[in-house]
């Protein structure tokens, strides 16, 4: 059965379980992060981020977001230390919205929503392939970087400026020679707990790594997320306003902090 799920009135996240049933499971993602409920582990690592620019592949609209591909065949591409063991690679990265400024995170803090929230995809290399990993409960690792409305951000230029040639379900374009690295808040400091994946099929394989400084976007620069479209050529017209889940229930998780 073809999965039409989406985040409008119809299909949104309140309407998830009925095809994926884990939607109500105990370790879902996003959740609100309550930093005075934290624990401060002492024994988490640095978090070891190296990214080779020379993996990127391409850029997608999915339907749901866009995401920026990578090579992920060799370990050019690495997530190590935080909260893991051994190397995960880098998937992809990808973004979420809201129709207006005041919305469009997944995690919040403290009932705090930013703006938009940047998901970087990576797997666990003791797996064979991201298939396989994406189904096991250490499969993956999603370092989320909130962004708040600010100055302007000139390392999301390029990103942006290739949306015009993406704006269809389906569409897909070149875009090489990308350091997500450029992305990152100048504090690698984190969350961390067990979650899942925040859009179907709601996976509960993520180890959640939420950096907790922010990084800014200008309200235009945002503005260019929603100009994308859901549908694919021939279908319907459908702008991509909003693409984000809710906080879900914590079901007893604990909140790990790397700093005090
Ligand atoms: N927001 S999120 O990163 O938790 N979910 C999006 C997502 C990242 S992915 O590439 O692991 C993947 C595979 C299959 C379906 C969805 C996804
Ligand atoms: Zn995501």
């Amino acid at each position: 059965m073809s999965h039409c799920w989406g985040y409008g009135p119809k299909h949104g996240p309140a309407e998830w379980h009925r095809e994926f049933p884990i939607a109500n499971g105990n370790r879902q993602s996003p959740i609100d992060i309550v930093p005075s409920q934290a624990h401060h582990d002492p024994a988490l690592k640095p978090l070891s981020l190296q990214y080779d620019p020379k993996t990127t592949i391409d850029i997608l609209n999915n339907g749901h977001s866009f995401q920026v591909d990578f090579a992920d065949g060799t370990d050019s591409s690495t997530l190590k230390g935080g909260p893991v063991s051994g190397t995960y690679r880098l998937r992809q990265f990808h973004f979420h919205w809201g129709a207006n400024d005041h919305k469009g995170s997944e995690h919040t803090v403290a009932g705090k929503k930013y703006a938009s929230e940047l998901h970087l995809v990576h797997w666990n290399t003791k797996y064979p392939s991201f298939a396989e990993a994406v189904t096991k409960p250490d499969g993956l690792a999603v370092v989320g970087v909130f962004l708040k409305i600010g100055a302007p951000n000139n390392h999301l230029q390029r990103i942006l400026d290739a949306l015009s040639a993406i704006k269809l379900k389906n569409n897909q374009t070149a875009f090489s020679n990308f350091d997500p690295k450029i992305l990152l808040p100048g504090s690698l400091d984190f969350w961390t707990y067990d979650g899942s994946l925040t859009t179907p099929p709601l996976y509960e394989s993520v180890t959640w790594i939420v950096l907790k400084e922010p990084i800014t976007v200008s309200s235009s620069q945002i503005a260019h997320f929603r100009s994308l479209h859901s549908n694919a050529e021939g279908e319907p017209s459908c702008c991509m306003v909003e693409n984000f889940r809710p906080p879900q229930p914590l079901k007893g998780r604990v909140v790990r902090a790397s700093f005090k």
